[in-house]
């Protein structure tokens, strides 16, 4: 893999760049395994990134993604964007198109969207929108906006998909339960993993996922949500052991209703940044038979993002 660049723009002061050389994973991924959530961003100098974005990344164009793929094993990827580019979602529509029909794509979009601007996206693969209500992320947008627009993406067979931190569930419960089609939580809604897995906070998680059969959670980020490690580099065979409780709960209680990705290129990591090779190594860890991993892996991604080919 090359190094990556920037574009002329400046990154976020201490901003760490994807691994440049991922290990080729021990374990190996079911045949047609879809890494499920995942960005590009720019190259700055082509997609220009968003003037009201709150970080500046480096540079993780589709040539690397589609090089991180192949390398790692996986068949397709769900390509979600991300919120340096704002509502533009030329970088994420580019790669989708680029794919040959091996992605797709979760935009962002304003209430102003047209119908055919929709289907635009469509044509191009996008299947879901994304809400993201992390305050450093983004400013807030107003919750009948994000209703109205979740009513029309239904009409076009999408979902939507909440990224929320695990305090702010209670505030945000009746709005996500009100929703009117599919809702996939970004990294289980991200506990905080020094609690305990039968603790209050990630029980309510599991009830909202028991009480809302529209809900699927992805069982993502670990190298995002770990306190203790220890970091998926240099070898290491059981890294993130603090978050694997968490995510085997989930995946064993909802095997129908769960995602994987790799949330390559990491944006926003301040401690390090994970070998992706290790970090598929985690999968059989929190998926612990071959039928599970199927699933979560191949079977939901594909009823999800490729209904017309699936095969069950
Ligand atoms: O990749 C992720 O899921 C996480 C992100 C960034 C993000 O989502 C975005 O910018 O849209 C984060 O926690 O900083």
């Amino acid at each position: 893999m090359t190094l990556p660049t920037t574009g002329g723009f400046d990154k976020t002061p201490g901003w760490l760049d994807w691994h440049p050389s991922p290990s080729t994973p021990r374990f190996r991924l079911p045949e047609g395994a879809v890494d499920a959530h995942c960005h590009v961003f720019g190259p700055g100098a082509e997609f220009p990134y968003a003037p009201e974005r709150k970080y500046t990344p480096c540079d993780a164009g589709k040539a690397q993604l589609f090089a991180l793929r192949d390398r790692l094993g996986f068949s397709r990827n769900v390509i979600v964007q991300a919120t340096c580019h704002g509502d533009d979602n030329r970088a994420m529509l580019d790669a989708c198109r680029a794919s040959g029909g091996r992605a797709r794509g979760v935009a962002t979009v304003r209430r102003g969207i047209t119908d055919a601007q929709l289907h635009e996206l469509h044509e191009a693969g996008v299947r879901g929108v994304r809400f993201n209500f992390v305050k450093r992320l983004v400013d807030s947008t107003p919750r009948d906006e994000l209703m109205e627009i979740a009513q029309r993406v239904k009409a076009l067979g999408w979902h939507v998909v909440l990224y929320f931190e695990a305090p702010d569930l209670p505030e945000l419960w009746d709005f996500f339960a009100a929703l009117p089609t599919t809702v996939v939580v970004d990294h289980m809604g991200r506990p905080d993993v020094t609690r305990p897995v039968d603790g209050p906070e990630f029980a309510l998680f599991l009830r909202f996922l028991r009480e809302h059969p529209f809900v699927w959670s992805k069982v993502t980020c670990p190298e995002r949500l770990s306190m203790a490690g220890p970091p998926a580099l240099n070898g290491e065979t059981a890294p993130y052991r603090d978050v694997i409780p968490f995510a085997r709960r989930v995946v064993e209680e909802f095997p129908d209703r769960v995602l994987w990705g790799t949330d390559w290129p990491h944006p926003n990591l301040k401690d390090h940044m994970p070998d992706d090779g290790l970090l598929v190594d985690v999968i059989p860890r929190i998926a612990p038979t071959a039928d599970l991993r199927q699933r979560l892996l191949v079977d939901n991604p594909m009823r999800l993002y490729w209904p017309e080919t699936a095969a069950r």
